[in-house]
């Protein structure tokens, strides 16, 4: 039976609304209904609560895009595995959603609409169950890792080696959720930084942010030797294989984690893929990575790194531009695209922050990439809803969805 998804979206609008008050309440009737639930969350609620949203978001808009909703929904349900999630918690986590639509989308309630959304509630957990299942009989529900290398290029910034205490799969592009031990059961996303290698060990590149409990741990707390809990790897921001065009890459400080990891494998790749590389920060000190681009490029005369500094003047900790090798750029990073290309022929990728992410999205539609052809995680848009990769594509196919829908646990 197809999903009513206009029912849903309409019902889903009033949530939308009222996203605060409303996933309070859901949140609300599924602790008191189920008190040992709670444990399996974290302490603090606010992070929770927007990944509920995100991800409640990206179903709604995605019902009736079968083949994302399966790819996004099948992510959700292995990363659940690590939450300790069983199949009666669907059952739980459902009975609080419709009764929170009931009460907030109370105008516009229905039979017909609470049919709809059992409907397609079934078909998600369904999905995210079945894949939980298949992932568990070939991986762990999360993985141990020592930090075995640890580097702080800058004061908020850490360069960490992990080793997995079993075989880690991963394409290069994707993601992976971490929780470190000074904060049990909070789990933040991390891009892997460099292509899978035979020592099966992964570097991450993290960035205190102000207040954040993850990021702060681990650049401020981490010791060689610690230990952390690995997520199964998420995303799908990763090379088409099915593809020979020449990549344009688009990093903003930590963004470069996860395109520096493409660049590598695009660097194992039997035929040559030429790649522009656009690396920006505010100052010279923030390019962290560099030094390993500039030695890739000198081994790989098909890499091209532009780099792109907002101010060129040397700081007490950083050299100005004029020390720096290569090619170097002034402004921010999405305005620099405009003075090469163009780029019809090819695949462009983007990471950073969001703003960013969104400018640049437009500096390369203007030199000529199709819509379909810029790969990116999951970007946040203006108007609080989230762009995916393949999103208002000029007609050209629909391509398919990149957008870090899976980067989000209920
Ligand atoms: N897979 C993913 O989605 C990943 C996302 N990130 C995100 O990347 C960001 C990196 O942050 P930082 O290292 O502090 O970089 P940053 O905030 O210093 O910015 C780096 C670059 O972005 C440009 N930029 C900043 N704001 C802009 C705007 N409004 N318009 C145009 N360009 C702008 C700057 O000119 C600079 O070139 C974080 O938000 C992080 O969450 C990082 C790694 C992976």
């Amino acid at each position: 039976m197809p999903l009513n998804s206009r029912l849903i979206e309409e019902t889903f609008a009033y949530i939308d609304n009222d996203r605060e008050r409303a996933i309070g309440y859901f949140y609300g009737r599924l602790f008191a209904a189920n008190p040992g639930v709670r444990s399996m969350f974290p302490p603090a609620m606010d992070v929770q609560r927007d990944r509920l949203f995100t991800a409640l978001t990206a179903i709604v808009r995605n019902l009736d895009n079968a083949e994302t909703l399966n790819s996004f929904l099948s992510h959700l349900g292995r990363d659940h595995r690590k939450f300790g999630v069983e199949p009666h918690h669907y059952e739980a986590v459902g009975s609080a959603l419709v009764a929170t639509l009931r009460r907030f989308a109370a105008p516009a309630w229905s039979q017909e609409a609470e049919r709809a959304w059992l409907a397609a509630y079934q078909l998600a957990a369904r999905m995210m169950i079945e894949a939980a299942e298949e992932h568990s009989a070939w991986a762990p529900p999360w993985w141990h890792a020592d930090v075995i290398g640890l580097e702080r290029p800058q004061r908020h910034l850490a360069r960490l080696t992990l080793r997995p205490n079993q075989g880690y799969s991963y394409l290069p592009g994707q993601y992976l959720m971490l929780q470190a031990a000074r904060w049990p059961r909070v789990w933040r996303p991390y891009s892997i930084a460099n292509a899978p290698q035979s020592d099966n060990l992964l570097h991450l590149l993290v960035r205190a942010v102000p207040g954040g409990w993850v990021s702060g741990a681990l650049v401020h707390h981490t010791r060689l030797g610690d230990s952390v809990l690995l997520g199964p790897p998420l995303g799908s921001m990763v090379l088409d294989a099915a593809s020979d065009r020449p990549l344009v890459c688009v990093a903003g400080g930590t963004g470069i984690a996860p395109l520096k990891a493409i660049i590598e494998q695009v660097a194992s790749l039997p035929r040559r893929r030429p790649v522009t590389l656009f690396y920006g920060a505010a100052h010279s000190g923030d390019l962290t990575e560099k030094p390993t681009l500039d030695r890739l490029q000198s081994a790989n005369p098909w890499l091209r790194v532009v780099s792109v500094l907002e101010s060129t003047a040397a700081t007490d900790s950083s050299p100005g531009a004029a020390a720096l090798s290569g090619d170097v750029r002034c402004g921010r990073v999405p305005d620099a695209i405009a003075a090469f290309g163009p780029f019809h022929e090819h695949d462009a990728y983007v990471c950073g922050p969001p703003a960013m992410m969104r400018s640049a999205i437009t500096q390369l539609r203007a030199a000529g990439v199709r819509r379909s052809r810029i790969f990116h995680d999951l970007l946040p848009d203006e108007d609080g809803g989230y762009l995916r990769s393949a999103e208002a594509d000029e007609g050209a196919g629909t391509g398919s969805a990149h957008g870090r829908l899976d980067r989000s646990p209920l």
